[in-house]
């Protein structure tokens, strides 16, 4: 598939990270210290099924922990290895540091094709998986929290965090040891579709930027822009829903693993989605057009492109080949450094993997912080903002009276108003001032600074940065 030359997925991490150090100025030694994945764990255990007894091997990295607990996903996967699972830790830790969530990186990984298994197969492999990480502390609420990844989602977070509170009975934050779980075990409103709102977020306030925008041959917003979206999945199918459904993009083209779907007048993600849920991928689906060499549609004539399902999709191979102007990383790693160099090289926009998909890990901050608290997500502000605008209503009201102005508010606002904002309000207007926050801060590097020509590599910048400042602090 890719020539042989290809870098590994954590080769590539490396070089990118490399490109970034080189226009920095850091003791060679803290560079080093900061790249290199700190310890990977392998484990190989049993599970007696369906009669005979099955081995699965699993990882979990932990690439920094210059702030700990550290955080990262677990995904269920055949491709699973030891290179991955330290790309993606590596990836977690810049991306923390990016979007300011106070955790070191890590990532786990379960050598398994998920669909081959029923649901109480699956339940017993992920708690013995998480058996043998909990007695190593490699899932705990102090020392290292994961997350859904591709395969997984909140069934499994709530099989892991049920087993960790059985081995630690007296753990009172035992709730705070995994995140992305089901609202009953501990979760947050928003959790699930976190991922792909920030995706959306991280679009809209690129399209907030004529300059940016123009940077890319586009103009203006996101209304009517041509997406293609690689992985209907968590991430893929939440990103394509909401550009959609909220800001008037049009999803010409869907890429699954079965093939691809192209319509021009834009597809209907909800009802595809549907579709590969129940057939298993997108042929036959009266939708649009099929074409078995999925992959190809990566190379469409479109203005956005998303790929949201594996690493090392975009290659040296198929890089010269891409068409979209605009390239936004819902997965880790979609492009290998030789594919991300020939894009840049072609003058393509790159909006990188640890900006674009860090709204899932700002939300599982927020989940672990609500789970620590042990209170409603926001309930403290919520009392603030109720009391407050009670004032201001009680002001406004008694303002008309007093000079007799004859202002009323309409019993539906004033109670809209009185009410304040909930748990997944806030959790939105957090993720989305998170997503902009991000963003100006990688705008700032890529535009103030003429050796920064990219967005990848100010993106690094600002996350490496932060990071030997944690490090040099604690004297290193
Ligand atoms: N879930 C999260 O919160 C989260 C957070 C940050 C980053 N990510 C990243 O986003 C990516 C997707 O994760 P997810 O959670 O949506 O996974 P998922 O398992 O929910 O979905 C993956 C989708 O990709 C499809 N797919 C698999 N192989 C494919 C192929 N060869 N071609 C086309 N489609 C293929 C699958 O059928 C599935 O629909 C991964 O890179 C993951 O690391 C996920």
């Amino acid at each position: 598939m890719h020539p042989a030359a290809e870098p590994s997925f954590r080769q590539s991490v490396d070089l990118m990270f490399d490109r970034a150090v080189a226009v920095m100025d850091l003791p060679p030694g803290l560079v080093q210290k900061i790249k290199v994945c700190n310890s990977t764990y392998t484990v190989r255990f049993g599970v007696r099924l369906r009669g005979k007894i099955e081995t699965f091997t699993g990882y979990r990295s932990v690439h920094s922990e210059h702030m700990e607990p550290v955080k990262g996903g677990i995904r269920y996967a055949m491709a699973v290895d030891q290179d991955e699972v330290e790309a993606l830790a590596a990836l977690m830790t810049y991306k923390c540091a990016l979007v300011e969530a106070p955790f070191g990186g890590s990532k786990g990984g379960l050598c398994i094709d998920p669909r081959a298994w029923e649901t109480h197969e699956l339940e017993q492999i992920t708690r013995r998986f998480a058996y043998e990480l909990i007695k190593r502390n490699l899932i705990s609420p102090a020392q290292n929290v994961p997350a859904p990844d591709m395969g997984t989602g909140e069934r499994e977070m709530a099989w892991i965090v049920d087993q960790y509170s059985r081995m630690h009975t007296t753990d009172i934050n035992a709730r705070a040891c995994v995140t992305g779980k089901p609202l009953n075990s501990g979760g947050i409103q928003g959790r699930v579709e976190a991922t792909g709102r920030g995706v959306q977020y991280a679009l809209r306030e690129f399209f907030r930027h004529p300059e940016d925008v123009a940077r890319a041959g586009l103009a203006g917003g996101l209304e009517g822009k041509r997406v293609v979206v690689q992985g209907l999945g968590n991430v893929g199918s939440h990103a394509a829903r909401f550009l959609a459904e909220e800001d008037g993009a049009k999803i010409v083209g869907i890429v699954e693993r079965d093939g691809a779907l192209w319509h021009d007048g834009g597809l209907d993600v909800a009802f595809v989605q549907d579709w590969v849920r129940r057939t298993g991928g997108v042929k036959d689906c009266p939708l649009g057009r099929y074409e078995a060499e999925g992959v190809r549609m990566l190379e469409a004539d479109c203005d956005i492109l998303i790929p949201a399902a594996l690493e090392g999709v975009i290659h040296q191979g198929n890089a010269g080949r891409i068409r979209a102007p605009l390239i936004i990383e819902a997965a880790n790693g979609p492009l290998t450094a030789g594919a991300d160099a020939i894009l840049r090289e072609k003058g393509t926009i790159i909006i990188p993997d640890l900006y674009a998909n860090a709204g899932g890990v700002t939300v599982s901050y927020f989940e672990w912080v609500k789970n620590l608290s042990h209170i409603r997500f926001g309930r403290m502000q919520r009392r603030a903002e109720e009391a407050r605008n009670r004032l201001l209503v009680d002001e406004l009201e008694r303002l008309s009276a007093d000079r007799g102005l004859g202002w009323t508010l309409s019993p539906d606002f004033k109670d809209r108003f009185l009410r304040g904002s909930d748990e997944l309000e806030l959790v939105r207007s957090g993720l989305d001032d998170t997503m902009r926050t991000a963003y100006q801060s990688m705008r700032e590097t890529w535009l103030g600074r003429p050796d920064v020509p990219d967005l990848r590599m100010a993106a690094y910048i600002v996350a490496i940065d932060r990071v030997a400042k944690s490090y040099q602090s604690k004297g290193l």
